[in-house]
């Protein structure tokens, strides 16, 4: 990533200044693919009136961390929504059409607020050097205890933990601790990129290789000389470049796609799995031998549900997180929310719990976060019950029809019966859909 990479969400992108590496999506469903694909700390949103507002919002719930900057039309600023939006997650806002000189002012300043935030609380993306593991149940101190043995070696790492569940984080603290902290720490999504591209993305490629490449280019592993590259989702990287992976794990050289000299790495490879590689294995769609290579080092991050006792010092901790930033009249949360967030399952793991205490702080209208701002309504027992039965039963759904149908979120749409667009709501909702979810493909733009 560059320092001065922009993610634009919307049409009608203004001529940015010189220097400014533009991430183009006209759309939030693109803008989630890319972002996953190559995090960066700025956005640009650029408002139409015929939007919707609340897709928007769910939108930048889930993509608190950047410095917005909004381009609206006049009209919208009428609009209550819209001025809310604002308030609510920009920096900034500019009516179209854009003054570009106002606007290289506030890209500036955007970019001045990132830094100051990664030198305050390490939330740039990549910011590692102090990946810290917030918690204090028995099982997250003997992660923590795991994660500085394995970090002193020099083997491969397989992180296995269920969606949310900090597996990223854990790679993090893996390359913080370890002798390469110096080097770069390079999170590559395999589900993230697409298939085609995939190949020159982590090997890189040679002048006319193919089509359109017109300069050599470094692939993502060639860029992680000296430090590691975390490999996530590593169960969706297709069968060939196993193979290729492999060899770069035997002989620490890899080949660019087009190229015939062997490029000596020394890179160390964390990876992660939300899928048990094993029946992966099994079912014959992971390379047994890859499994084995990568299985040196073996951590596994256990599910929320099973260290409560880090919920509520978690659920704190994001608070006071996002409170200095944009909600300084709330105080807290009030006993019932604090009771609810202990009673609750947690099926998206941290990032749910980051996403629900980021909305309640949005929609709290008092100076206290309550059960319901959370999403999490405690009651009477039955309706409680109810509740919660309704909320697995929906998931569940979900889950079942997105692996139907390949992740693709059309069909799965289409399957459940509902718009792409309330299936996207439904899975920000359920807190599955973070910025390093396992990608679903959109049929509509791919
Ligand atoms: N113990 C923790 N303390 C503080 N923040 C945490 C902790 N665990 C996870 N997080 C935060 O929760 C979010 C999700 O974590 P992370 O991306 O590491 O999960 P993951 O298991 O890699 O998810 P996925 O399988 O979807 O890629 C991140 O914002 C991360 O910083």
């Amino acid at each position: 990533m560059t320092t001065k990479s922009i993610l634009c969400v919307g049409v009608g992108v203004p001529c940015l200044p010189a220097g400014w590496e533009l991430i183009a999506a006209a759309t939030p469903a693109e803008a989630r693919r890319h972002f996953r694909a190559r995090p960066c700390a700025i956005g640009l949103l650029l408002v139409q009136e015929t939007d919707s507002c609340e897709d928007l919002n769910a939108f930048l719930l889930d993509h608190w961390a950047l410095q917005w900057i909004a381009v609206l039309p006049p009209a919208a600023l009428e609009q209550a929504c819209w001025r809310q939006l604002v308030r609510d997650h920009c920096i900034d806002y500019h009516t179209s059409p854009v003054d570009s000189e106002r606007l290289r002012h506030a890209l500036g300043h955007a970019l001045g607020m990132a830094a100051l935030r990664a030198d305050a609380d390490g939330a740039s993306p990549r910011a590692v050097g102090d990946a810290t593991l917030t918690g204090q149940s028995a099982a997250i101190t003997r992660l923590r205890r795991q994660i500085v043995k394995v970090a002193a070696a020099s083997a491969p790492v397989l992180i296995w933990g269920e969606s949310g569940s900090g597996k990223e984080l854990a790679a993090q603290a893996v390359h913080a601790h370890s002798p390469r902290r110096k080097g770069p720490f390079v999170p590559i999504n395999c589900g993230a990129i697409p298939a085609a591209l995939i190949q020159s993305e982590l090997f890189g490629h040679e002048r006319g290789a193919f089509t359109g490449a017109a300069r050599d280019k470094r692939g993502l592993i060639e860029s992680a000389q000296g430090g590691s590259i975390f490999l996530d989702e590593i169960g969706d990287l297709p069968m060939e470049l196993q193979a290729n992976l492999l060899r770069f794990l035997q002989e620490k050289t890899i080949y660019r796609v087009g190229g015939t000299r062997s490029i000596a790495v020394d890179a160390r490879v964390i990876a992660a799995s939300h899928v048990n590689l094993t029946q992966a294995v099994q079912r014959g769609a992971f390379r047994e031998d890859l499994y084995y290579r990568l299985n040196v080092l073996a951590l596994d991050v256990p599910p929320l549900r099973e260290r409560r006792d880090d919920l509520m010092p978690l659920a704190e901790h994001f608070f006071h997180t996002f409170s200095s930033e944009r909600a300084p009249r709330l105080k807290g949360f009030s006993s019932r929310a604090a009771q609810a967030i202990r009673d609750y399952d947690w099926p998206g793991n941290v990032r749910e719990l980051i996403n629900r205490v980021r909305r309640a702080m949005v929609m709290a209208e008092g100076r206290l976060i309550l059960a319901q701002d959370l999403g999490l309504e405690t009651g009477a027992p039955a309706p409680q019950q109810l509740d919660d039965a309704r909320i697995r039963a929906e998931r569940d759904a979900i889950d079942a029809s997105l692996l139907r149908a390949g992740r693709n979120i059309t069909l799965a749409a289409r399957d459940l019966g509902v718009s792409r667009m309330t299936l996207y709501r439904l899975l920000a909702k359920h807190g599955m859909a973070g910025s390093s979810r396992p990608s679903y493909t959109d049929g509509q733009s791919e």
